[in-house]
């Protein structure tokens, strides 16, 4: 049987193969001495001990897409970050440094605002002007209201996701909301989309429906730049990509020199001011770390 390793823990992997359910299984000696060590996220073939105590060995781990570092993962198609326009108020800085390393890791982002309720249209029309060219797609939403879910969902379907977020910003709540129509059909697995409150949380995928899971990643605070160039910064904002080649100097990077064509979009107001800004925080960073 084909499954995907939805969580590992001491030794074991938990598989769940669509329509049969979840099986604990154990990783056969063949795994360690080709040094493959078994990812969440894994598509995998399974032989069955028993269909009574649902157990079985992993023999298999088919070729993965991509094999993410943070969080660990295998073939993950997208990440939905989720920030909340209020309440708390949403750190750029934190988000624009994980659109960063997505794109670091060649994984597109939906970036889903979330508690509309408690914001006027205005805010939201700013937002979605700052990441309109960002290369995301920007989504809006009040998952306590269960506004705006089916856009979601829609996004989410026939995908593997990776969730992230902040603290408070309705992570639980937006999972809630996905998950609710179908924790009747999915039986035991509805009992792992109950998200654990504890500081150590493991990576852990959760089935979603069809073809469709979404990964709930633990930690998001500490989003530390590494393995860029600052001259490569640029790259990682898909809203300078159409000035890339008009500015004045061949290898402008857009802050000082004459000329430049990105800073002259930032006036005219076609470049988000707050990205921008951010750019230039970032560059400065890298700067500072080449030193060290
Ligand atoms: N007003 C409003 N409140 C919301 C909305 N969505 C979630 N909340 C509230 O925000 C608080 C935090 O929501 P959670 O879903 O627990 O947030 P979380 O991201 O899972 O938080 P952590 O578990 O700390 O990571 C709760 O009190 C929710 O009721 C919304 O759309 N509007
Ligand atoms: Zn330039």
């Amino acid at each position: 049987m084909t499954g995907k390793i939805m969580k590992g823990i001491g030794g074991f992997y938990y598989v769940y193969v669509e329509q049969q359910g979840l099986y604990e299984c154990r990783a056969r000696g063949i795994f360690r001495n080709k040094k493959m060590k078994p990812n969440v996220g894994d598509v995998v073939d399974i032989d069955v001990l028993s269909e009574e105590e649902k157990t079985g060995n992993l023999v298999k781990i088919h070729k993965r897409k991509n094999q993410l570092i943070r969080p660990m993962a295998s073939n993950v198609d997208q990440a939905l970050v989720i920030f909340s326009i209020h309440e708390p108020e949403p750190n750029f800085h934190l988000l624009n440094r994980f659109l960063i390393t997505m794109e670091q890791q060649e994984i597109p982002v939906i970036i889903c605002f979330n508690k509309t309720d408690l914001s006027t249209e205005q805010q939201q029309e700013q937002l979605r002007k700052d990441y309109e060219n960002s290369g995301c797609i920007v989504v809006f939403q009040a998952a306590a209201k269960g506004e705006g879910i089916t856009q979601v969902e829609e996004l989410l379907r026939g995908k593997t996701t990776i969730m992230a977020g902040p603290s408070g910003v309705g992570k639980s709540s937006t999972l809630n909301c996905i998950s609710k129509d179908r924790q009747m059909e999915t039986g035991e697995v509805s009992e792992k989309i109950k998200r654990g409150k504890h500081t150590t949380r493991h990576s852990e995928l959760i089935y979603i429906g069809e073809d469709t899971y979404l990964m709930d990643t633990p930690g998001f605070s500490s989003l530390f730049l590494e393995n860029i160039e600052k001259e490569d910064l640029k790259y990682y904002f898909p809203e300078f990509t159409p000035y890339e080649n008009t500015c004045k100097f061949n290898g402008c990077c857009h802050i000082h020199e004459p000329g430049c064509e990105v800073k002259k979009a930032l006036e005219e107001g076609k470049i988000s001011k707050m990205r921008y800004d951010d750019y230039c925080m970032f560059y400065e960073e890298l700067a500072q770390q080449k030193k060290w």
